[in-house]
């Protein structure tokens, strides 16, 4: 068959849209979905996004890692998807749709994306790391010289050795100033390093806010494909009205033969 996609990109993780409005994707086909986003012998990306119709909201969010696997939420993945519903004119300036981990309520205006997450009600502490679910699982550690951080090898290291097969993904964090962190992620389902995770950026905001390295509930966190920022209200121990904020843009259309 002939396969419709779009190309975007949030600070450089990149994902593979499909309309499937019509519901003619595959989508138990999970070495079609490694196959398209192999960079060698497909069109290449961190993951694939599916827009499917949604009974009630605008529209349903199925993600899966370039493993070709079904994942867990993806924070980029669904800025794009907001932007890629308002190009198809599913969505205006607004949108709600659902997405594995429930409902999400998002806005956008030009290309800046600013999607609420779920709240987090329970953050762990461990030692020398924070770990908590922000739709995804993420282990999040405090480094120095993450610029020179062997972050695939002591990513991958982590996520097989202490999260077993399950696994999580690893987020390794510097502290720039005061409300400003850098991060690198390990993702689990790419095993590898991505340029941004988005999940993993939330995760990081609300670990620095949690262990007392921000006292702001706005937080800059600067990725290697880019700047993304994330605002958020603490609840007792946790956190909620947590939004992520960022750049997505479409890259390039094309057809693919699968
Ligand atoms: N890139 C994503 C994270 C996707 C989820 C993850 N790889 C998993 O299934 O564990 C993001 O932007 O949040």
């Amino acid at each position: 068959m002939l396969l419709k996609f779009y190309k975007y990109q949030g600070t450089g993780n990149d994902f593979i849209m499909v309309d499937n409005r019509k519901e003619t994707f595959p989508k138990t086909n999970t070495k079609l979905v490694a196959t398209l986003c192999d960079r060698k012998f497909g069109i290449g990306a961190d993951g694939l996004i599916l827009l499917d119709n949604d009974p009630v909201e605008d529209f349903r969010m199925i993600y899966y890692n370039s493993d070709g696997r079904p994942g867990s939420m993806c924070g980029n993945g669904g800025r794009c998807l907001v932007a890629f519903a308002k190009q198809l004119g599913v969505i205006d300036a607004q949108a709600t749709f659902t997405a594995v981990d429930g409902l999400h309520e998002a806005s956008i205006e030009k290309d800046i994306v600013s999607l609420r997450m779920q709240d987090v009600a329970k953050i762990d502490q461990g030692p020398g790391y924070t770990f908590l679910d922000t739709g995804s699982p993420h282990h999040v550690q405090v480094v120095n010289d993450l610029a020179n951080m062997e972050v695939y090898k002591e990513g991958k290291r982590l996520r097989y050795d202490r999260y077993g097969e399950k696994g999580s993904n690893i987020n390794f964090v510097e502290l720039l100033d005061d409300g400003t962190f850098s991060v690198r992620t390990y993702e689990r389902g790419v095993e590898d390093e991505t340029l941004s995770c988005g999940t993993g950026v939330t995760a990081t905001a609300l670990a620095m806010h949690k262990i007392g390295k921000t006292t702001s509930g706005e937080v800059s966190v600067k990725t290697q494909g880019g700047k993304l920022k994330v605002k958020f209200d603490t609840i007792g121990d946790g956190y909620h009205q947590i939004y992520l904020i960022g750049p997505a843009k479409m890259v390039y259309k094309g057809e693919v033969l699968c």
